[in-house]
């Protein structure tokens, strides 16, 4: 087996008005590789001293050059930010698989080129943005205007650690706020590096801040109680939800949430199952299965179901679990310790709940360090099963049959999740009938995971509240003034 890279991660620091720091009482936490455990650095832990220190920064900034400064002239950074990522994309991509323990094909062709993306395309479409105006007769005219939320709070998940970030920082700073970053404290790496680009760029001191720590009773707390922070844009756990709801209520913050998600992948016997294998690999195993939009639960019409389990079963076992810097891996290391054993259990408890693992079904052969699981499928398992309704977050996929369209939308639907779903039919009109009564926030047709940033991109139910991207990242990113003129 070949030795997993040594290669060495950074310190990180926060970054506040301009500067990196330390914590005021210098304390830090590990930050460990998780594809070999070894240590990468160290991360100052920040708590509500640095949160005041950021706010402040922010709220200054909030009215200096960032509020004077031309919109053409704003657009211009944030493109230079997206130019300068593309710069770093190698040493980014090496940072971001290092934190993460994902294979470096996937941090270098989706996560970093995405974040560069996330940049220009707000750049651009910043530029076309308009309000709303109407005559009232000769009465009266009214215009409406946009502006700031103000100081904005970004709390950030560790699975698509710089892709997220810059999903939420882009818009952000695209409608003229000024950004306290809370990023994981599982990757706090690349977090650390964008903002010493975002400075590069031409960004003010004190526009974009980071601060270090972890959630409950540490900067993620503190950043949601925090009085003069106006909005909090958060990514991850339901549950976490629930209480970051509860924190930013006193001040009763601006909330926009993307969290957890159950998807399902229902598959029509008339679909082209080659096609179908092809992206449901990717949609049940990619990133480890941790993304928030992958299909682990599988619907298989019954006249397909033997052939498509057969296949699925075969094409998975050719998956490589290994190195993330190695050549041919295809499933790295999951991000730490306590995760990788949640998921373990999970596993378990398939097997108590009567399922049957037909590949995978735990730890790999031949790994002495890393928290590596084998791509896992598990049918015979029924619909009220914990692991079909409950999110894993691993590279864990349930696969159950189906007889009627009914059915399985009924089933579908029986969740208190609702992020995100991929209908497999050739029936065209079955396509849009069934994607009518799915419920949840971003279906996908004969595909997965094709995105295109315009759209609306959120959950219903607990998956989330809000939607981000083109205009309704403006929506929760600024407020509209109406102003009434009487002619
Ligand atoms: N809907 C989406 O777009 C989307 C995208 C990625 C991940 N996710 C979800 O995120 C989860 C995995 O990410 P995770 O484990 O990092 O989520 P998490 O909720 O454990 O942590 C997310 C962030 O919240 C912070 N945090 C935790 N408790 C907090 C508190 N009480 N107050 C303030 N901050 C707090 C953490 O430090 C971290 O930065 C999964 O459920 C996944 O589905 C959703
Ligand atoms: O793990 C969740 C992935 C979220 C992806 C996006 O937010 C996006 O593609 O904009």
């Amino acid at each position: 087996m070949k030795t997993i890279t040594t290669a060495t991660g950074i310190d990180c620091r926060h970054f506040i008005n301009g500067q990196y720091m330390d914590s005021i009482n210098n304390k830090t936490f590990v930050n460990t590789n998780p594809a070999n455990e070894e240590v990468l650095g160290t991360v100052a832990e920040g708590g509500e001293e640095e949160i005041n220190l950021a706010v402040t920064a922010a709220r200054r900034a909030l009215n200096g050059r960032w509020k004077t400064m031309p919109l053409t002239e704003r657009s211009k950074v944030l493109r230079k930010i997206g130019d300068l990522i593309l710069e770093r994309k190698d040493e980014l991509a090496r940072l971001e698989s290092l934190d993460t323990g994902k294979p470096i094909w996937l941090s270098s062709t989706i996560d970093i080129p995405r974040a560069a993306y996330n940049f220009h395309f707000f750049a651009d479409y910043m530029t076309t943005m308009g309000t709303e105006a109407y005559q009232h007769d000769d009465v009266a005219i009214n215009y409406a205007v946009r502006k700031p939320v103000g100081v904005v709070g970004l709390i950030n998940p560790w699975n698509l650690p710089m892709l997220l970030l810059t999903w939420k920082l882009a818009p952000c700073l695209a409608a003229g706020n000024t950004a306290v970053m809370k990023p994981a404290e599982w990757t706090p790496m690349t977090a650390t590096v964008l903002a010493e680009i975002c400075k590069e760029a031409g960004v003010p001191d004190g526009v974009v801040n980071v601060v270090h720590g972890f959630g409950p009773n540490s900067a993620g707390a503190a950043l949601t109680e925090h009085p003069d922070v106006d909005a909090i844009t958060f990514t991850g756990e339901t549950s976490t939800g629930t209480a970051i709801m509860k924190a930013a209520a006193n001040s009763l913050k601006k909330l926009s949430y993307e969290l957890g998600g159950k998807n399902p992948n229902i598959i029509f016997a008339d679909s082209d199952l080659d096609e179908v294998l092809e992206t449901t690999i990717k949609s049940s195993f990619i990133n480890q299965g941790e993304v928030c939009l992958c299909g682990s639960r599988i619907y298989v019409e019954r006249p397909a179901y033997d052939e498509f389990v057969e296949k699925f079963v075969a094409k998975t076992k050719e998956l490589v679990v290994g190195d993330p810097f190695k050549e041919g891996t295809n499933i790295g290391a999951m991000i730490g310790k306590e995760h990788y054993d949640r998921v373990l259990g999970y596993i378990d408890l398939a097997r108590e709940e009567g399922g049957t693992i037909r590949t995978g079904g735990g730890r790999p052969e031949g790994f002495e360090k890393g928290y590596y699981i084998e791509p896992t499928i598990i049918t015979d398992l029924d619909r009220n099963a914990r692991c079909v309704r409950e999110e894993i977050f691993g590279p864990v996929v349930t696969v159950i049959p189906f007889d009627l369209e009914d059915e399985v939308i009924a089933q579908v639907n029986d969740s208190h999740y609702g992020l995100s779903a991929s209908i497999w039919t050739n029936d065209l009109r079955r396509a849009h009938r069934v994607a009518n009564e799915v419920e949840a926030g971003i279906i996908w047709v004969n595909t997965w995971f094709l995105r295109d940033l315009r759209t609306p991109f959120g959950g219903l139910k607990q998956s989330g509240i809000g939607r981000e991207g083109g205009m309704h990242s403006f929506e929760f990113y600024s407020e509209l003034k109406n102003i009434c003129i009487k002619l």
